[in-house]
């Protein structure tokens, strides 16, 4: 099975030499001119993988119809930018999305934006714990791969399985898809905590609530619980938790440490999803009537440049309840 890679960041970089690492040749799309040529000349992307010797076998093209002969596409641009991108992508191979988000203004999933533009396009989901320079260095993990048809998910998985990527099947691809978008925007509150320096109980208590909260969500909207509780929910919710490798948990760290959210957002070149899927993620929560008060905060502390000491009390003084309701 070819495989190819649609968008050249840290994490479409690192399935690159992920699905290279048996020998074949893996075309990747980049959207920047300087990483296409940095990966042809130099097996390098410094721009958004630095430090990382990549295979020969990776070969970057500016053009996305010289992704055209693949089997299957991995598409990596974040989840703002997969319409615009889908429409350019080539049409025949079916598509795996590894983007955490949800869209702003429509509040689709990947895969609802796939099924309205690409409408019966076989699709799946790579999802878990997953720092894109640890997959890049050959460090082991495991991933959730969601596909609805089994037979494509087996042979998914089977290509991209190697000695230290170890992918579990699964057919709840809306619960993989919420479980990575999801965490993102819990990520940013925990690097508040840490910023801000509330300890390592509330952090861990602060881990447990948004599952909960991720769990309301998930099973609101058709998710599976057992995905939610696998490697793209509550695995990778661990992760992004607990690492300042995270760009949600250092987006978050920043804001705890009392520097503007606005500021942090203007120009930078590396992907935090959870602040664009935190207002989207809360009005559809809000639509469906699912309480999501840590999202709520961290909506506060985006948009309206709230205080962290008054979004931290307002959290702590919620009226007590029972702990699975
Ligand atoms: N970095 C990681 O460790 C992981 C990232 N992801 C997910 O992968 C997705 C991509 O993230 P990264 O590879 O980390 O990105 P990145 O932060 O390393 O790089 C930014 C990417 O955005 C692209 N971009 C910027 N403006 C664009 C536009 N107008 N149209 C299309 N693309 C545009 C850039 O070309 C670049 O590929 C995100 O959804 C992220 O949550 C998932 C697992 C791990
Ligand atoms: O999704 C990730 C790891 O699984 C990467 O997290 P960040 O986007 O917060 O860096």
């Amino acid at each position: 099975m070819k495989l190819g890679v649609v968008g050249a960041g840290a994490w479409g970089t690192a399935l690159a030499q992920l699905a290279a690492a048996g020998g074949a040749e893996v075309p990747i799309w980049a959207r920047e001119a300087e990483v296409v040529a940095a990966i042809n000349a130099t097996h390098a992307n410094p721009l958004f993988l630095p430090g990382i010797a990549l295979s020969p076998m990776v070969r970057a093209t500016g053009d996305l119809a010289d992704l055209g002969g693949c089997d299957a596409l991995l598409l990596v641009t974040p989840a703002q930018h997969l319409r615009s991108v889908l429409l350019a992508v080539p049409p025949g191979p079916a598509l795996i999305l590894c983007a955490k988000g949800i869209e702003a203004g429509t509040g689709m999933l990947m895969s609802d934006i796939v099924a309205q533009l690409c409408p019966g396009r076989p699709l799946a989901v790579l999802s878990g714990p997953t720092f894109a320079h640890e997959v890049a260095a050959g460090l082991p993990t495991a991933v959730t791969l969601a596909c609805a048809d089994p037979a494509l998910g087996q042979a998914l998985a089977q290509r991209l399985a190697g000695p230290a990527f170890r992918p579990y099947l699964s057919a709840d691809v809306i619960g993989a898809e919420i479980g990575g978008a999801v965490k993102n925007v819990l990520a940013i509150a925990c690097g508040v905590v840490e910023g801000r320096g509330l300890g390592l109980n509330a952090r861990a208590a602060l881990i447990s609530r948004g599952f909960a909260e991720m769990t309301r969500f998930g099973l609101a909207r058709g998710a599976e619980r057992e995905t939610l509780a696998g490697l793209s929910g509550l695995g990778d919710l661990v992760l992004t938790c607990s690492s300042t490798s995270s760009r949600n948990f250092a987006l978050g760290k920043a804001i705890g440490e009392g520097r503007p959210a606005a500021a942090l957002m203007a120009d930078r070149r590396t992907v935090a999803e959870g602040a664009f899927t935190a207002p989207v993620l809360q009005q559809a929560a809000r639509a469906i009537g699912v309480d999501m008060p840590v999202v709520d905060a961290v909506c506060a502390l985006l948009a309206e440049g709230a205080d962290v000491g008054a979004v931290t009390a307002t959290l702590l003084a919620r009226p007590l309840r029972a702990e699975g309701a």
